[in-house]
């Protein structure tokens, strides 16, 4: 996120929301804004794994608006050109997400993150090359997405002792096991389950992580 636009200090830890990575969204709209209405989400990060370019257009166009209106940047996952054409906020690439230096100049002063697993190598270039923010994990077992790499709060606490670039944690996280990662220095939570599969619903699923992620 660029700290500036998004109102983002790095006092705080804010929530970086990612979406199911299937949904229909005539249905899922009011989901989306009944969580964003419930309290502070920095970031809607669309995620759709497995869906053609038409779907996910289809998905920008109505879901878009919705982040926008409350001041949520609205991040596309994985496809920085189609982020640029759609006018999203910006793209969060992985390690095998194409040309991070083309996007970079595509994007222009867009949002761009990178994931960097648990490497400090990758993080120092995506920092070099200009990413908005880097991205650590996995710190908890998850049933989103297979887990690859697995993270510590060592590298959080590293980075953001040495780094101003803001540093994403993902993986496994709720409103229960996070307090590790504030403490150490996490400037956003990305979360799928701790809101979607929150058993109370998502609105209660943003309180509670926006109730556990307040620094101590
Ligand atoms: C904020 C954030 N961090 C990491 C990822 C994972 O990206 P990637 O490694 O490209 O895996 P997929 O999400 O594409 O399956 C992310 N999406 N967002
Ligand atoms: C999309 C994604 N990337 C990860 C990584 O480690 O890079 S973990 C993950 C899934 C996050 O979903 P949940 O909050 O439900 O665990
Ligand atoms: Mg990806």
């Amino acid at each position: 996120m660029n700290a500036a636009s998004q109102g983002v200090s790095s006092e705080g830890c804010r929530l970086y929301l990612i979406t199911p990575p299937r949904l229909d969204p005539a249905t899922f709209r009011d989901r989306l804004a009944e969580a964003l209405d419930a309290g502070d989400v920095a970031c809607l990060q669309l995620r759709l794994k497995d869906a053609a370019q038409d779907e996910i257009k289809r998905a920008v166009e109505v879901l878009m608006p919705i982040a926008q209106a409350r001041d949520v940047a609205f991040i596309l996952n994985d496809d920085a050109k189609l982020a640029h054409a759609l006018g999203c906020d910006g793209a969060h690439l992985g390690q095998t997400d194409g040309d991070h230096e083309g996007a970079r100049k595509l994007l222009k002063d867009r949002i761009l993150g990178i994931t960097c697993h648990a490497s400090r190598h990758l993080a120092m270039e995506a920092g070099e090359l200009g990413a908005d923010y880097v991205a650590f994990g996995a710190f908890f077992p998850t049933d989103t997405k297979e887990t690859v790499h697995t993270a510590g709060t060592d590298l959080l606490e590293w980075w953001s002792e040495m780094m101003e670039i803001p540093c994403v944690a993902i993986g496994g996280i709720t409103a229960a096991n996070c307090a590790p990662l504030v403490r150490a220095g996490a400037d956003f939570l990305a979360v799928v389950g701790a809101v979607w599969n929150h058993p109370e619903g998502p609105a209660a699923g943003v309180r509670a992580m926006n109730a556990a992620t307040v620094r101590m």
